[in-house]
């Protein structure tokens, strides 16, 4: 199934957080498609430097940095420079994000906090970095990432799903704090999406993706190429009146 075209997005600056890998990678592949000028930022440095080849015949090259989100100086200043190279970003994707499990009597207030770090911490301060780029254009869309994960109360990640619903709080607050400037804020909830890390660590058999699948109520396989049209969708000027929303992508599992 090809994308559909978004006439806006050419030429538009993107920046996407991790991106390098996963969903993230195929929304730095879809906004690439449109004609978008990505720039993205990611820990996986070979990872990165690799997708940004890989897409080396797009119109605009993406441009790979590598940048650990946990740094808030660091994030700051890759967002400034993107600023001056590429011209104000008007699309922000928060993807970045460290699903890791935890027992609940492991976690100590170290991992509580670096929990927080990567899942909630960014995304807050590159919406505020990158508010005076988009206040230049006069427009902007921010998509936050949440997850259905704290919707079903998925036990054994606490630490994650406390972030990802207080990623819907952020999501409201920012919306009606920067929609007089014209920027939208929006999240997107995915559901059990394969990526390859995901097969990796909790769906390694047919048998295991199958299971899930029959749980969800369109039974296809849910992949990150269909959360990148939700999100190519929200970065568009096509849902210019769409703001503080949420919007699950999960097939009907949750
Ligand atoms: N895959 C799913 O089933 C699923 C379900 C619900 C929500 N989500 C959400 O969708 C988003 C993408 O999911 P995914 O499965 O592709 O995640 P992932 O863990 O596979 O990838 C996240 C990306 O963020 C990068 N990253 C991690 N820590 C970083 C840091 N400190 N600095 C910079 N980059 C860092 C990783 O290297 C990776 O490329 C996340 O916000 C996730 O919570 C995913």
């Amino acid at each position: 199934m090809t994308f559909a075209n978004y006439p806006s997005l050419s030429g538009r600056v993107v920046f996407v957080t991790g991106g390098a890998s996963g969903i993230g990678a195929d929304i730095v592949r879809a906004f690439a498609g449109t004609g978008a000028k990505v720039a993205f930022v990611d820990i996986q440095a070979d990872a990165g430097a690799a997708l940004a080849e890989e897409l080396a015949g797009a119109e605009h090259k993406p441009r790979f940095y590598r940048c650990d989100l946990t740094d808030t100086a660091a994030t700051q200043a890759v967002i400034a420079e993107v600023g001056r190279a590429l011209g104000p970003i008007g699309v922000l994707v928060n993807n970045a994000a460290n699903d890791d499990r935890h027992e609940i009597d492991a976690v100590t207030e170290e991992y509580w906090d670096w929990a927080q770090a990567i899942n909630l911490r960014p995304q807050f301060f590159t919406a505020q970095a990158v508010r005076p780029q988009m206040q230049l254009l006069g427009f902007g869309s921010i998509i936050n990432f949440s997850s259905i994960a704290w919707r079903g109360g998925a036990p054994n990640m606490p630490a994650y799903t406390t972030a990802k619903a207080a990623v819907l709080g952020l999501t409201r607050s920012l919306a009606r704090a920067f929609g007089p400037d014209n920027i939208r804020v929006n999240a997107i909830e995915p559901g059990a999406v394969m990526t390859e890390k995901q097969h990796a660590l909790w769906y390694p058999t047919p048998e295991s993706v199958d299971a899930l699948v029959s749980r969800q109520c369109i039974q296809k396989v849910l992949l990150g190429d269909e959360i990148a049209r939700t999100v190519l969708f929200l970065g568009a000027d096509d849902s210019r009146m769409i703001t503080k929303q949420s919007i699950i992508v999960d097939g009907g599992l949750i």
